[in-house]
Formats: structure tokens, C-alpha cells, sequence
């Protein structure tokens, strides 16, 4: 496995392979990685003939610097585990050799980053979208490998390939979870035992929703049903939740037909803001 940190000789080495018959898959990361990011490393070692990892934690995504600061950071393991599932080469820059000066353009995704995660996390898609751009220039993938845990990231990935022209097909994975439950993440690693213990409470949440309207319950009564089950639960600070439409993360008065009615959810645990999301 090859293991590049400077953007020019990751372009250099990919340009290097390039035949008729490279199918380049690439999976971008923020490392500490888990079975969720996996999966999505095995699919592409399934679907390409080669297959590439980014592994960055990217500064301008991040509007709480706390956040930033105490995401975790672990190198070494991560590529041993890439290794282990195939992948054929990890990209692991710098802050200094990804951004040799702050970016001043500005991405605006409109309506879709009004809500949800662009709503409570100010600049979040304008650091991902200008990131993910930088990416796709560099690696130059035939597919891309999104989870669906970030639901509101894939919509808005989407929207970067169709207004950019990139000629890359985007690829939505099933979110990968815990037995009890939890979707994997990386932040999950700062809860404590106490309360990882209560943290599949928000995956129990959005399957009572689900049930709730799959019974014929209203969506307002649904939304006002979830507030206050989560202010029974005081230790999570609930940050929305949201009845949407699975493509245009808009909030729906009526449930969506092709499985196109997503629950989202973002709350907050012992300092550790998690988040959430079922499509059906
Ligand atoms: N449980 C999961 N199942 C499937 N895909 C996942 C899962 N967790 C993360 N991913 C995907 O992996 C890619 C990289 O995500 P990222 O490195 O931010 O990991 P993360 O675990 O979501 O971390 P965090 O949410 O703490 O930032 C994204 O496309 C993300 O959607
Ligand atoms: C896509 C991504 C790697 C961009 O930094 C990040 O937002 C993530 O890990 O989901
Ligand atoms: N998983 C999305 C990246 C972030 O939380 O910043």
C-alpha cells in the first residue's frame, strides 16, 4: 500500500498508472477509522481496480475549534486497517500541504445548507465542498464513496459533482452500526462508558418515529413526540430533529413516496454531538 502526504506526489503516482482499463475508487476520510469507513474501503476495492483513502482532518469544515482539537487522530492504526481491507493507497496531508493559504472562495449549497448540519454548524459545507473539490482534482476517481450517516453530506456532494461537472459517480453506503444499535463514528470513541451506554436511545428514537408515522400519526405530532421524549432524557441536548425529504434534506408535511422520507437527528451527549438518520 502506498502512503502519500504531499499533494503533488499523490497526483504524480496516480497520473503515473493511468490506463484504459484503472477504475479508481476513492473514499475520503478523517481517519480514526472504524467498520463504517471500512465497508465503504471493502466496496471499493469490490468495484475498482484500484482504490484510494484520504485520511485528513480538514480544518475549515470545523466551526466549534474544541471540535477540531479533540477529534481523534490515529495514523498508524488506520493504515494498518487499510491494508487489512484491500485499500491500494492512503493520502494523509498536512494541514500546511493541503491549504498553502486559506481558501477565500466560499461554496453556498443554498436551501441545502439552511438546514440541519448547515444550520448548526455555520461554514460546515463550504469547508466540505471546497475540500472534497480539492480531493476529486487530486485523485481524478471514476466513483466516490459517501456513507449515508452523513446524509445531509452526500446530498450536498451530489449537488458539487452536478454543478462542477466532475465526471465521478457518486456512491451512498448504508450506514454501519453497532449491535445495539449506534451508528459507528469516529467521536464516538470520546463518550464515556456511562454514556455510551445511553447513546443508542437516538437510533431507538427514529425507529418510534418511524413506527409512529408508518401508523398514520401526524409528522408535527411525530416532531413534538421526539422533543419531548428527549427532554425526558436530559442528559442529551437535542439539537433538531427533522422530518425531510431524503434527496433535498427539506422538512416534509406529508410522509415521501420511493423511500425518499429521511429522519434526522442531531443531539448532543456529555460534550460529543452525535447524528443520525433513517430513509425509508
Ligand atoms: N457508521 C457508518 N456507516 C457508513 N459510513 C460511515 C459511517 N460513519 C462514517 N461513515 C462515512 O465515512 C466517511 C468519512 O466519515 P468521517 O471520517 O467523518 O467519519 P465519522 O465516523 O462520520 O466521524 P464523525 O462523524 O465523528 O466525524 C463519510 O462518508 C461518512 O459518511
Ligand atoms: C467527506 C469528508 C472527508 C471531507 O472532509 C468529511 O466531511 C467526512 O469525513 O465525512
Ligand atoms: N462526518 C462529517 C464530518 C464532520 O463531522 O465534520
Amino acid at each position: 500500500m502506498h502512503i502519500f502526504t504531499s499533494p503533488e506526489s499523490l497526483y504524480n503516482h496516480l497520473r503515473s498508472l493511468a490506463t484504459a482499463d484503472l477504475h479508481l475508487g476513492f473514499v475520503p476520510t478523517m481517519g480514526a477509522l472504524h467498520e463504517g469507513h471500512l465497508a465503504l474501503v471493502r466496496q471499493s476495492v469490490d468495484e475498482n481496480t484500484y482504490t484510494v483513502c484520504s485520511i485528513f482532518v480538514n480544518p475549515i469544515q470545523f466551526n466549534n475549534p474544541d471540535d477540531l482539537q479533540r477529534y481523534p487522530r490515529t495514523l498508524e492504526a488506520d493504515c494498518a486497517m487499510l491494508e487489512a481491507a484491500g485499500c491500494d493507497c492512503v493520502f494523509a496531508p498536512s494541514a500546511e500541504e493541503m491549504y498553502a493559504a486559506t481558501p477565500v472562495l466560499k461554496l453556498d449549497f443554498g436551501d441545502l445548507e439552511r438546514v440541519m448540519e448547515g444550520a448548526f454548524r455555520p461554514g460546515h459545507f463550504n469547508g466540505v465542498g471546497l475540500v472534497v473539490g480539492r480531493l476529486f482534482n487530486l485523485v481524478q476517481p471514476q466513483r466516490a464513496y459517501f456513507g449515508q450517516k452523513d446524509l445531509q453530506q452526500v446530498a450536498v456532494v451530489r449537488r458539487l459533482i452536478q454543478d462542477l461537472g466532475f465526471p465521478i459517480e457518486l456512491v451512498s453506503c448504508p450506514t454501519i452500526r453497532e449491535l445495539d444499535g449506534l451508528a459507528l463514528s469516529s467521536r464516538n470513541r470520546r463518550l464515556s462508558l456511562e454514556y455510551r451506554a445511553m447513546a443508542p436511545f437516538i437510533f431507538q428514537m427514529l425507529n418510534e418515529a418511524k413506527a409512529k408515522l408508518q401508523s398514520g400519526a401526524s409528522i408535527d405530532d411525530v416532531r413534538a413526540f421526539v422533543k419531548e421524549e428527549f427532554l425526558t432524557h436530559p442528559e442529551f441536548l437535542l439539537e433538531y430533529f427533522e422530518v425531510a425529504h431524503a434527496t433535498t434534506l427539506q422538512p416534509i408535511e406529508a410522509l415521501q413516496p420511493d423511500g425518499q422520507t429521511a429522519l434526522c437527528v442531531a443531539a448532543n451527549l456529555g460534550g460529543v454531538r452525535l447524528i443520525d438518520n433513517l430513509v425509508f
